[in-house]
């Protein structure tokens, strides 16, 4: 099979070449279409619903696409299908071909910038970048290749004034929202993709940041790529950006063709725009049907206002002119000419993509990441430091309500009861690092997506970045009992009680952590963390033997 490239920077080219080890011979471009796209979800209640219908589309190299539609038309849906990143109660029918090929996108054959910004509060722009840039990138380019990629990225994105800002988090003051936008994106093209999708990128941005970022994403499809993103209420210069528009309304096509000609297509179909409104305004309010639902609540003169208008749209309910655009549509010589042009294009057999992912081997993917996540740790006050705070005035008031007992026999009870005071706080107080936990795990899930690292990977750099930290904990708050109390005399003693301590933090820790990754949800993870922890507290010591007790602690262990 012959490999092709063509269009590409020396290094993107360096990059393709280090992963496929094949010769190149032409165009490595991504040329995406979609033809009778239909996508069903199952409901909780059992039902089915159509979220798409029948789309047919394109989107060739050079060119960037902005898939727009009212709020529950389907663009994230569009986005989720065309990327392989279907839920699992949502079922596809149809063809997406990619170069002339049914490819099921695995992780990170193509760049996905989803809507939410999960990054890493603590560390700065250029600190992210640079550690993305060491998880994925060959092992074998030399570091300054590497830093040259991260500062000409931080260029392309316009973030030199704030590369050494941190990202900020509930503590820390840090970037804007416009800039996390732009970092988001960053990570994304440092590996030069052939295919871009971005699920709203310019959402809640003012309207300079969010030129800027059409601009942008404008200037990298220059560049050789396939750029789609949707986007949700464009200002007329961001529209004007636009190549390709693709109109959705409740999960059907209503336009897809040049951006340009979209002003002409309403006006065919009956719905000019006014003179003085933003095309993009007029499209969106053509087609979306809760204005019916507004109207119905206009009382007074704001009705007759309405209704005096001359206006086409205002003569119809929003539904029937919604009705009437997709029939249009159907009909059109832009829907013919859009499925020509799927057709022409899924003929052409062209490259198999597959250089997204990362470069970088396992070994330095997990060091990167303890690395990155002992930086993270270290900086974040909420992670470990209160807590440490708070175990010390905890374990000092235990070791006042206990000082001194002693190791007499009539003290038995007393130290027993302080052991357990001592675990059950220190265990239960594992609850407080949820919340940095949840934040851990959004970035792992939008990284392991994108495919920069796997799970592997992940669990190592976790579990050593954070065993110090809990090293420093359980040993200081065990100390401090340990000598108020006076518990058995002895280094070996005192190092077995210390230990114990450490094993039982860690189950916990783990055990928060995993529920992190299932339940990503601050109230619920910490009520089930709790749930959990108070039923190990309370049934595990009574009942069974020791032996048995000791098993669970080993199962829960290396369960999580
Ligand atoms: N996995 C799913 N399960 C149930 N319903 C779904 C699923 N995915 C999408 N939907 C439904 O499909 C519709 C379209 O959702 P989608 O998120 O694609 O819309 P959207 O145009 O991106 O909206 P927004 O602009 O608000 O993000 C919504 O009504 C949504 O509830």
């Amino acid at each position: 099979m012959g490999y092709v490239v063509g269009g590409l920077s020396p290094l993107s080219e360096t990059l393709w070449k280090e992963r496929t080890n094949t010769e190149f011979v032409g165009d490595v471009s991504a040329r995406l279409t979609w033809k009778d796209l239909t996508v069903m979800v199952t409901l909780s209640n059992g039902e089915t619903q159509k979220v798409l219908e029948g789309l047919t589309g394109y989107a060739e190299p050079g060119t960037f696409t902005a898939l727009m539609g009212p709020s529950g038309s389907g663009k994230s849906t569009l986005l989720d299908a065309l990327s392989s990143r279907l839920a699992a109660n949502a079922f596809l029918s149809g063809s997406i071909l990619l170069n002339g090929r049914k490819t099921k996108l695995s992780f990170g054959t193509a760049a996905y910038v989803t809507q939410d910004d999960n990054l890493i509060g603590t560390l700065t722009v250029r600190e992210t970048i640079s550690y993305s840039a060491r998880l994925r990138l060959p092992d074998k380019m030399p570091w300054s290749e590497k830093r040259a990629l991260v500062e000409s990225t931080i260029i392309e994105m316009g973030l030199q004034d704030c590369a050494d800002t941190v990202i900020g988090n509930w503590h820390l003051r840090g970037i804007s929202g416009g800039e996390k936008r732009r970092v988001s994106i960053a990570l994304e093209i440092l590996m030069r993709p052939r295919l871009l999708f971005l699920d709203e990128p310019t959402s809640g941005l003012d309207s300079a940041s969010a030129f800027f970022v059409t601009q942008t994403l404008r200037g990298l499809s220059r560049d050789g790529r396939t750029v789609i993103a949707s986007i949700h209420q464009p200002s007329s210069e961001v529209f004007e950006l636009f190549d390709r528009l693709y109109l959705l309304s409740g999960g059907k096509t209503v336009y897809f063709g040049q951006a340009s000609e979209a002003y002409e297509f309403f006006a065919q179909a009956g719905f000019p725009c006014p003179t003085l409104r933003n095309p993009s305004d007029h499209f969106l309010r053509c087609i979306n049907s809760d204005f019916d639902k507004v109207k119905a609540t206009l009382k007074g003169s704001m009705k007759l206002r309405f209704e005096a208008s001359d206006d086409p749209l205002e003569k119809v309910t929003t539904a029937e002119a919604i009705r009437t655009l997709i029939d249009f549509y159907r009909t059109s010589q832009y829907s013919y000419a859009a499925k020509e042009k799927v057709e022409e294009i899924s003929k052409v057999k062209g490259t198999v993509l597959d250089s997204g992912g990362s470069q970088a081997s396992f070994l330095m993917q997990a060091f990167t990441l303890t690395k990155r996540s002992f930086i993270n740790m270290s900086r974040d006050f909420g992670y470990y430091w209160l807590r440490l705070v708070i175990y010390i005035v905890v374990t000092i008031c235990i070791g006042t309500i206990y000082l001194d007992v002693g190791t007499s026999y009539n003290s038995i009870l007393a130290r027993g009861s302080c052991a357990s005071f001592v675990f059950g706080f220190v265990t239960f107080m594992s609850i407080g690092g949820f919340p940095s936990f949840v934040e851990d795990m959004k970035v792992f899930q939008r990284e392991r997506l994108n495919g920069h690292y796997g799970v592997t990977a992940f669990v190592i750099g976790n579990t050593i970045s954070a065993m110090p930290f809990l090293i420093l904990i359980t040993f200081i708050s065990g100390t401090v009992c340990y000598f108020m109390v006076h518990l058995h005399p002895g280094f070996l003693h005192y190092l077995f009680f210390v230990l114990c301590l450490y094993a039982s933090v860690t189950v916990v820790e783990s055990l928060m952590m995993a529920i992190a990754s299932i339940i990503p949800n601050f109230l619920m993870g910490i009520i089930i963390g709790a749930g959990i922890q108070v039923c190990y507290h309370s049934f595990i010591p009574r009942y069974p033997t020791r032996v048995v007790r000791r098993l669970v602690c080993v199962c829960v262990y290396i369960l999580f």
